[in-house]
């Protein structure tokens, strides 16, 4: 039942219906688990003489009068009620379709603060009372859709939450003390009281995390099968590469390299998560895992998403391994198809000893020789592994690294069944990046601390708004950018344009041009996320920063601060006001901190759902209703009952239902 679109519900039309869409909101079901961000809070219901300060309240009355003017693009409807103790000016923004209804005698019920004019609604109710209510829930909603067409519809799904029965076997709900699933929905959208809310969202957060748990017993089962080869020792390869190396490992990468080589040396393939923020030295250590590979004569992968961090990581590592005389390739689909043989050739025959592509391509297209140690960068997919798996029944170890940040809480989730290295410091010579937040008028100020870097040698990023565009639009924009600010405020000097257009050749020869010191500036869409790695690049732009997500926008940071230079991100956007609050959050919590990890929760709390960039990368698109730091006891709860059922066939069946909804779990 709960497939149902949601143009089956009273008043949802085709207009409707897109921007319910654009919110994720397609069927009855997706209503049903749109978790409210927050409810309104208890407030006091006044007489309007004992309206006093700004503090919120309730109020009841009748309209005397209403009018409406305008200021600039604002809208401003006022009406005078009055309640028998007095009479107070109401006004709304930007909601002209009310003035027609709010004719003299209509009864309101409006929930708001009085200020300087009189009373400042925020939620009103004409007739019956469901709006202003304590507790009306509070919704991820969208500036075309608002709060209240939004709890109307979700109101009106509610009742198909009871279809199809709960999931949860019977005992299992008991001994949990959990509540049904149905009437756990219905307290989560209306709820009498915060404790209901919260005792509702828990049931559905066990729901999931159960879930979750099932499919990591699932993988964990599926590699329990493979049998890999121990490598030997740590042998003269790898001390030659720590030679070589600029710099002395820190003592967290020395941490993670000790697991590692202790894996490396078990029959059972390694399957560990390399896990560390930006920039803090991860790229070093997964190179030592292939180095180890290669010592014992046989090779190593290191997979990549997408064919420009493919591109970076080459970049990154070409010049140590001609160093120690190791045989490294690059195979992306932009290679000729007879250069794309050859490569493919000299990986088969062994001659090829590391070799470098995106994870695809890797899979899919190649036989390798020997392949004992995978790298796979930005944790995708799981079962990933499985399919490498190839030469002699034998799997290579596998490392999976991720620069993408996940809360500890949720990695702990997420990768169960994974170890989990993690470089917790960055290295020692590094400051912590200093972030401001600059409005658009104040934003040549922002190009001249830029060009103030540039003169003194430095280099920069300045990063493109990102539209809703296709990659050619896109990729147009930031030539046009680019082309504006080399006339403009980077005049005199050279600028470079990055974006995913370029052909793969120009790609290698402008990263390797800024590499070397030979362009000052890259002006780029957000291909320079990941990947890149240029020290002497202490400071960007972000334009139009309001556009990014929080992991994105920390991500981009991380491009700079990679040296022991003092690094700078300006983040520019419009005007406060003008932003919305989600942005505004956004802004402020890239201001206030620079830890990846907290970010990752602050990213959570702020979208009020699980969809942050982690976890939809390593497939686990839906942690909605659990809230990481608090749900550690269910999430054990989760864990042992999935034990307990975990071989009863009874389990399997029972919440079938659940995991047919996370089937992408297990699968790759
Ligand atoms: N122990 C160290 N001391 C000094 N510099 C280091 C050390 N380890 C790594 N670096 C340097 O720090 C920079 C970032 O390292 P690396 O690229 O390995 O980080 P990363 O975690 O893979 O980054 P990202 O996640 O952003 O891709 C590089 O320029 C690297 O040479």
């Amino acid at each position: 039942m709960t497939e149902r679109d949601v143009d089956t519900l009273p008043g949802v039309g085709p207009a409707v219906r897109k921007r319910l869409s654009r919110l994720g909101l397609r069927t009855v079901g997706d209503l049903l688990a749109h978790r409210p961000r927050r409810y309104e809070h208890p407030v006091d219901e006044r007489s309007i003489v004992e309206l006093h300060g700004d503090a919120e309240a309730v109020i009841e009355g009748t309209v005397e009068r209403s009018r409406s003017r305008r200021r600039g693009r604002l809208h401003i409807l006022t009406a005078r009620v009055s309640d028998g103790s007095g009479e107070v000016d109401a006004t709304w923004f930007n909601q002209p379709w009310l003035e027609r209804q709010l004719v003299p005698g209509v009864r309101v019920r409006l929930r708001g603060k009085p200020n300087r004019y009189g009373f400042q609604v925020e939620s009103y109710d004409l007739g019956e009372a469901t709006e202003t209510a304590d507790f009306a829930p509070v919704y991820p909603s969208s500036e075309q859709l608002e709060q209240k067409r939004l709890r109307s519809i979700v109101a009106s799904a509610l009742p198909y939450a009871r279809a199809g029965g709960d999931p949860l076997p019977a005992l299992l709900r008991q001994a949990e003390r959990l509540p049904l699933r149905a009437d756990a929905l219905t307290a989560l959208h209306h709820p009498r009281s915060l404790e209901e809310a919260e005792m509702g969202r828990r049931r559905l957060a066990f729901d999931e995390l159960l879930t979750l748990q099932l499919a990591l017993a699932r993988r964990a089962a599926e590699r329990e099968q493979l049998v890999a080869a121990a490598l030997p020792a740590p042998g003269t390869l790898v001390a030659r590469y720590r030679q070589v190396l600029p710099f002395t490992l820190t003592g967290a990468q020395e941490a993670a390299i000790a697991e590692i080589d202790a894996d490396l040396g078990r029959t059972r393939p390694m399957q560990r998560l390399l896990q560390g923020d930006v920039g803090s030295g991860k790229t070093v250590v997964a190179l030592y895992a292939l180095l180890r590979a290669v010592e014992a004569g046989r090779q190593g992968a290191m997979m990549a998403p997408t064919e420009v961090l493919a591109e970076q990581h080459l970049l990154t590592i070409e010049g140590l391994c001609a160093e120690l005389g190791v045989r490294v390739a690059l195979l992306t689909s932009a290679l000729g198809a007879r250069e794309h043989a050859n490569v493919r050739r000299l990986i088969a025959s062994g001659d090829v000893q590391v070799a470098v592509g995106t994870h695809a391509l890797i899979q899919r297209e190649v036989a390798f020789h020997d392949l004992a140690v995978a790298v796979v960068d930005e944790q995708q997919r799981f079962g990933v592994e499985q399919r490498s798996a190839l030469a002699g029944g034998r799997a290579p170890h596998v490392l999976h690294m991720t620069a993408t940040p996940i809360p500890r809480t949720l990695a702990l989730t997420v990768y169960g069944d994974l170890a989990v290295s993690e470089i917790a410091a960055p290295p020692a010579n590094r400051r912590p990046i200093v972030t401001a937040w600059v409005t658009d008028d104040r934003s040549s100020e922002a190009y001249e601390r830029l060009t103030r870097h540039l003169a003194a040698g430095r280099q920069a990023y300045v990063v493109c708004p990102l539209i809703e565009a296709s990659e050619t639009t896109l990729a147009r924009a930031a030539e046009d950018e680019a082309e504006r600010l080399r006339r403009s405020e980077l005049k005199g000097f050279r600028v470079g344009c990055m974006h995913g257009r370029l052909n793969p050749g120009d790609r290698r020869a402008l990263m390797a041009q800024f590499k070397a010191g030979e362009i000052d500036v890259l002006v780029a869409t957000t291909v320079v996320e990941v990947g890149v790695d240029v020290p002497n690049a202490t400071i960007m732009i972000v334009q139009e920063a309001d556009r990014f997500g929080l992991a994105q926008l920390h991500q981009l940071r991380g491009r700079v601060g990679r040296g022991a230079e003092q690094s700078y991100c300006l983040l520019v956007s419009r005007r406060k006001e003008e932003l919305t609050d989600a942005a505004r959050e956004r802004l402020e919590a890239m201001v206030e901190s620079a830890d990846g990890f907290e970010l990752a929760e602050r990213d959570l709390e702020i979208r009020g759902e699980g969809q942050l960039l982690g976890a939809r990368q390593s497939g686990l698109s839906d942690l909605r209703f659990t809230k990481l730091r608090q749900d550690m006891d269910l999430l054990e709860r989760a864990r042992e009952a999935a034990r307990r059922l975990g071989d009863a066939e009874l389990l399997a069946d029972a919440v079938g239902v659940l995991l047919g909804e996370a089937d992408h779990l297990g699968d790759s």
